[in-house]
């Protein structure tokens, strides 16, 4: 019996399902692919306070507890943190790409926007990081895929915010696009890494996936959703945070800001990383009860 893979229908999801089909059939482990419709991507309307998060990932998840597939292959950053007892993580592969990109016609650097330049995002996590070193930017609220959103480019916007991993996985690279850095902006967390569920019960699934899991990304990507969870962010907050192993060290930078962008609590740490996860549950408590004590839990609340 081949593994059953659920995904969403979208270009991304279904390349990275197929990419999990193909690294699985590398370790010899045949899959089918379920194509499932998500609310996710028919829903148009701006992603706000009044949406629910896990609207990307419910969907695939309930194929698993349906016993329709056996497989669900996430972007991370959409996967709430909240767990559920009848799902397993099995996997997290090794995270490529994790940065935010600008997207323009010309390439522009963040630093070169001209003043009042429009901005298109969805996310109050790039809208508040984007706010707080460019007070002056016009940020309009923009949704859709890929796609839709880079067709504001010819809508009078001068740039859209994307994560880079979407345009590699979509083979978008050809796009004028700056890179931020980690200092102009920091990403959501978990961005870039995929995250693949089984059932917890599922002994067989479990350890075909589980091969494909990466230690250092694995810490990497616990530091930083301990981190949000904890903050209480849900995957809509503007808290961003960026992990990863260097050396023998496991390092974080994490933000908090108000939706405004005026005012934001920076925090970053690093701990002797030893191929487990422990280190990196230490390295998000320090550094969360570091932000909580300056009042990070008030400033992500606020409306
Ligand atoms: N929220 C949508 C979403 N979910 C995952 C990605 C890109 C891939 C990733 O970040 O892992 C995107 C698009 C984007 O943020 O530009």
């Amino acid at each position: 019996m081949p593994l059953r893979i659920a995904t969403r229908q979208s270009p991304l999801a279904l390349w990275q399902a197929e990419h999990v089909a193909a690294r699985l059939a590398m370790l010899g482990i045949e899959t089918v692919l379920v194509p499932m419709v998500s609310s996710g991507d028919t829903d148009m309307r701006p992603i706000d306070g009044t949406r629910q998060v896990g609207l990307f990932t419910k969907r695939i998840q309930q194929a698993l507890l349906d016993d329709e597939a056996d497989v669900a292959v996430h972007s991370l950053k959409d996967l709430p943190t909240e767990v559920i007892e009848s799902l397993a993580l099995a996997a997290v592969p090794e995270r490529e790409t994790v940065a935010d990109c600008l997207v323009s016609k010309s390439g522009i650097a963040f630093a070169d926007l001209p003043a009042e330049a429009r901005v298109g995002t969805g996310s109050r996590r790039r809208a508040a990081q984007l706010l707080s070193r460019r007070p002056d930017l016009q940020i309009e609220s923009i949704r859709g895929n890929v796609q839709t959103r880079l067709s504001k480019l010819d809508e009078g916007f001068d740039a859209v915010v994307l994560a880079d991993a979407g345009l590699v996985r979509l083979e978008m690279v050809d796009l004028p696009r700056y890179h931020f850095t980690m200092d102009e902006m920091l990403p959501a967390p978990g961005q870039g890494a995929l995250g693949i569920e089984v059932r917890a019960d599922d002994q067989r699934s479990f350890d075909a996936i589980n091969q494909l899991n990466h230690l250092p990304t694995r810490a990497s990507v616990t530091a930083e959703r301990t981190l949000l969870s904890r903050l209480h962010g849900g995957c809509l907050a503007p808290i961003a945070a960026y992990a990863n192993v260097e050396g023998s060290q496991l390092k974080m930078s994490a933000v908090a800001l108000s939706p405004d962008g005026k005012q934001r609590i920076d925090e970053s740490d690093e701990i002797a990383f030893k191929d487990d996860v422990s280190a990196a549950l230490e390295l998000a408590s320090r550094i969360t009860e570091k932000m909580i004590s300056l009042g990070a839990i008030e400033l992500v609340r606020e409306k």
